[in-house]
């Protein structure tokens, strides 16, 4: 658990392709394939599970929304953009 992360700590940490939405960090994937999309929520529930930091996940046809915040901080800590990382990680293994 870590503090409150500054605007500028967010904007320097934050990966390519995510943005920041008050106190979120979010990011939709797309795929070509509604089931490819539901398994790639499956691997970031594990991710989710292994670092015990989950997110919001939204699937969709053909696209997957991942929505991170610190809910017991109350904003986006280091966890956050550590998860994104993670996230990203795994979706270019695909
Ligand atoms: C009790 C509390 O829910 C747990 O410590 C973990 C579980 N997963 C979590 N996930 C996220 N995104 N934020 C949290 O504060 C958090 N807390």
């Amino acid at each position: 658990m870590g503090d409150l992360l500054s605007d500028d700590e967010i904007e320097a940490g934050l990966p390519d392709n995510w943005t920041r939405e008050g106190d979120e960090i979010v990011r939709t994937y797309e795929f070509d394939e509604y089931l490819r999309g539901v398994n790639f929520a499956q691997m970031v529930g594990e991710i989710a599970e292994s670092q015990f930091h989950h997110p919001e996940i939204v699937i969709r046809y053909e696209e997957v929304e991942v929505r991170l915040t610190s809910h017991e901080e109350g904003g986006i800590t280091e966890d956050d953009l550590e998860m994104a990382e993670l996230i990203e990680s795994e979706r270019n293994a695909e």
